[in-house]
């Protein structure tokens, strides 16, 4: 199997260096982009021994939604910029690994498609003033399938990233569309970030879906519990892979004061820099449920296609495999802070 490194390098030679700089890129000078994965490498693990974990096992079930393994894809645009088969690759691959795929408001295939092949499938809305609109995109996806909605918070506005400008990245190429963003007519409507997003919203929200309702984007622990006390299902807690505010907190470093205040009330997800086994466990001894990766799935499906994105993925699960057991861990809930410093 190859590192995701090695698929990331194949991946830049085979993309379009317009749309590899998509993918790679983050806000401003990248700094928060930069901090998702250092702050993972300026923690260590301290391990326990003598713990027998001969029989341990990764599966986790979050908000009725069963994963093999305590590591979910993250929800990203445009798939069929990197592969052909696009989200039906990713999609394929996420299934076969057990796990969920959160679909992207933004996917270049129609979510009822996605579903086709999908096993556990999320899906990511980006609330569009429309409300008519809104609740449509959240009937397609609900109808088709999806079993939980994770509302992005986190984008207000655009984040500004001075690749894409370079780039003069601003459309998609012929052919490609986002496909959920079809309304009655055919038409493809441009997304709107939700600049005007309140919690009163997220209220109507859950008044015209029956999906289980995570919040991805929130790093403050003041949102968290907010959160909670509105009754929303579950966090991502998560900066956008520094896209969107760079100076903002890394993910990891946002996680355990947010863990604190939750105190297991409903599950959180950390996305941002997971890029191995070691991060995994890190993540979850620190107070997530569930990890998500967004940017190293799509260097296997721009590497490979489907067969890219079960290597990562596969990857992922036996290096958090051997991490969890070298922790003295039987399971993701054995894992404690104290084993990270
Ligand atoms: C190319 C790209 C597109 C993304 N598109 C979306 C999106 O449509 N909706 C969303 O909520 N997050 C989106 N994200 C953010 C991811 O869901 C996730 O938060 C982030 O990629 C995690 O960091 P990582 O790439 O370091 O794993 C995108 C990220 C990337 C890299
Ligand atoms: C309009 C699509 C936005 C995708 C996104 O969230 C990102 O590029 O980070």
């Amino acid at each position: 199997m190859r590192t995701i490194a090695e698929l990331e390098a194949i991946a830049r030679e085979r993309l379009d260096p317009a749309h590899y700089d998509y993918y790679a890129g983050g806000a401003g000078e990248e700094a928060t982009l930069r901090a998702n994965e250092r702050e993972f490498h300026d923690r260590v693990l301290v391990p326990r021994v003598l713990r027998a974990v001969g029989k341990h096992e990764l599966a986790v079930e979050i908000a009725g939604s069963p994963l093999s393994m305590p590591i979910l894809v993250c929800p990203t645009a445009f798939h069929r910029l990197a592969h052909p088969d696009g989200e039906l690759a990713t999609a394929r691959a996420t299934a076969e690994a057990g796990t969920v795929f959160v679909c992207s408001m933004a996917s270049t295939t129609a979510v009822e498609d996605v579903a086709k092949v999908a096993d556990v499938l999320w899906f990511q809305l980006y609330f569009q003033s429309d409300r008519k609109f809104t609740e449509a995109v959240l009937n397609r996806a609900e109808n088709a399938g999806a079993r939980a909605l994770v509302v992005t918070v986190d984008s207000a506005v655009r984040g500004r990233r001075e690749r894409e400008y370079r780039n003069a990245f601003h459309d998609l190429p012929p052919g490609l569309a986002a496909e959920n963003m079809r309304d009655e007519t055919g038409r493809v409507r441009d997304i709107e970030m939700p600049a005007d997003l309140t919690w009163e919203d997220l209220d109507w929200l859950r008044e015209v879906t029956n999906m289980p309702m995570f919040l991805k984007g929130v790093v403050h622990p003041e949102d968290a519990r907010r959160a909670v006390a509105a009754g929303i299902d579950g966090i991502f807690v998560s900066n956008h892979g520094g896209r969107q505010l760079d100076g903002e907190i890394s993910s990891l470093a946002a996680l355990p004061e947010i863990a604190s205040i939750v105190d297991g009330r409903v599950p959180l997800i950390l996305d941002g820099g997971v890029r191995s086994g070691a991060d995994v466990v890190k993540a979850l001894a620190l107070g997530a449920d569930a990890v998500g990766v967004g940017r190293p799935v799509l260097w296997g499906l721009a590497a490979a296609g489907q067969e890219g994105v079960a290597e990562v993925l596969e990857r992922l699960r036996e290096e958090t495999d051997t991490a969890l057991a070298l922790c003295g861990a039987r399971n993701p809930g054995e894992l404690t802070a104290d084993l990270v410093r």
